[in-house]
């Protein structure tokens, strides 16, 4: 429960008149913020007056550090990334998003499972305060692997990184999520909110989180796709294949899901990059 916060009757007929007149969620935010409202609780009350879900408000992207590197996209149809002929078989403009075909081979595909399947744990996700926790949204298992922790990671960060000419140094470790049926990962944005009390700590070291990379390494045999609810669209899961989408914190367009396998199982190697370096290699 959280306590709703006292709007006065004032505040509420300028938010309404201001929309009403044709201005933006945005804009109103943005006047809120200049008149000393704090924007986490801006956010809040123009979306109860809207009747809007909190969710797809603007996050408001004012930061400290000025924004740091952003990816390029891939080209249709095809990009050569580190010797490696990746196929672009579909392409979204808002958010930046990319269907890759081949990005690993099935032989890649199935080391990385052997290498995590002994590693496997409840997957956690990280709170508002910035820690680590169990979440119910998310019902995987997972593990994680260091920066160019083996060849094949190592092999596999250097392709993501000439893919996306974002240094492999931008990307945190590369992430292993293993489903059974029923499991799945409710919507969700990948950035982190700007306006959460952990934003500071979460991206102290590497700043907001640009583009994810999800890579399936099996087909399941029903279910387990990745759903954009704001497109309409639901990537299939096939081995080999990956998405990448790019997006700035609190961009709404980017919500993902990965939805529940229905029979069979899922695996896939996730890949996030931040905007500035994530941590050093640790080889050189
Ligand atoms: O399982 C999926 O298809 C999506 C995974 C995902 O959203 C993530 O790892 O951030
Ligand atoms: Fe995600």
């Amino acid at each position: 429960m959280h306590s709703r916060t006292t709007i006065s009757h004032e505040l509420r007929e300028w938010i309404l008149a201001t929309t009403r007149a044709g201005h933006g969620v945005p804009e109103v935010l943005k006047l809120m913020k200049e008149h000393g409202y704090d924007p986490r609780q801006s956010r809040s009350i123009v979306a109860e007056v809207l009747k809007l879900p909190l969710a797809t408000l603007p996050a408001s992207t004012a930061s400290g550090s000025p924004p740091g590197l952003r990816p390029k996209h891939p080209g249709a149809p095809e990009v050569r990334a580190d010797g490696h002929a990746i196929g672009v078989s579909l392409s979204v403009d808002a958010p930046a998003l990319r269907v890759l075909e081949n990005i690993l081979s099935a032989r890649e595909c199935d080391e990385l499972i052997a290498l995590a399947r002994p590693r496997l744990q409840r997957a956690l996700t990280v709170d508002s305060e910035g820690r680590q926790q169990v979440d119910r949204r998310r019902t995987s298992e997972g593990m994680f692997f260091t920066l160019d922790e083996v060849p094949l990671v190592g092999r596999i960060e250097r392709r993501v990184a000439a893919l996306l000419d974002v240094p492999a140094s931008h990307g945190e470790g590369l992430q292993i999520l293993h489903y059974l049926p029923g499991q799945a990962y409710e919507p969700h944005f990948d950035w982190f909110d700007p306006d959460q009390p952990g934003y500071e700590t979460i991206t102290a070291v590497g700043g907001q989180r640009i583009a994810s990379v999800v890579m399936y390494l099996n087909t399941p045999a029903r279910g387990g796709g990745t759903a954009f609810p704001a497109l309409g669209l639901t990537v299939t899961a096939r081995r080999g294949a990956a998405v990448y989408f790019a997006y700035e914190g609190g961009d709404c367009s980017s919500l993902h899901a990965g939805l529940p396998v229905l029979e069979g199982e899922k695996w896939i190697a996730t890949k996030w990059l931040r905007e500035r370096p994530y941590r050093r290699p640790t080889k050189a």
